[in-house]
């Protein structure tokens, strides 16, 4: 769960405002063609919301600070990485992986999604904003005429 699920592209208007284009509507999971799409729902929000239920209705709040969010979400980075350790590469699309193992792997992946949209909740960051708002400096940052099939750091460019 991450983006609307479209197809979406992003473009930068000429006030630095970025728009979402939603060219087709897709199918959930695999999208057509060769690029893996997810589904439409839930977005961040409904998921901010389902977690904040969660730990309200178990008066967990308390333990639900800043610090303590991003403590946890790191942990579960490490269950991330540890699926992938010792592995050598891995293709896209984990061919090699057991249904069970990419089930995990979603697990896993969900746990560092929950605890990311509480932490930016309990930070007050509008993530889905904030994420819009860092892409368009990405795009200003990396042009795509400039960087083309490199990998450079943006520092490494000379103008
Ligand atoms: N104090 C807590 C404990 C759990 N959770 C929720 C958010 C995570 O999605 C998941 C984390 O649960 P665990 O700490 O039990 O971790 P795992 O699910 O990864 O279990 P394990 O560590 O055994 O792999 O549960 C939470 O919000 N707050």
């Amino acid at each position: 769960m991450a983006t609307n699920g479209d197809a979406v592209s992003n473009g930068v208007d000429s006030n630095g405002a970025t728009e979402l284009h939603h060219p087709t509507t897709p199918k959930n999971g695999e999208g057509g063609g060769d690029r893996f799409t997810f589904s439409q729902e839930p977005t961040f929000e409904e998921v901010r919301r389902l977690q904040a239920e969660f730990t309200d209705e178990r008066d967990w709040n308390q333990f639900h600070q800043p610090r303590n969010l991003l403590l946890a979400m790191v942990g579960e980075v490490g269950e991330v990485s540890e699926l992938f350790q010792w592995r050598g590469e891995v293709a896209e699309g984990l061919p090699a992986w057991t249904d069970s193992e990419k089930e995990h792997l979603g697990q896993e992946l969900s746990d560092v999604l929950i605890y990311l949209l509480e932490l930016a909740e309990k930070c007050h960051v509008d993530l889905p904003q904030a994420v819009l708002r860092k892409m368009a400096l990405n795009r200003l940052k990396y042009p795509a005429g400039k960087v083309h099939g490199s990998a450079k750091k943006y520092t490494e460019y000379k103008e």
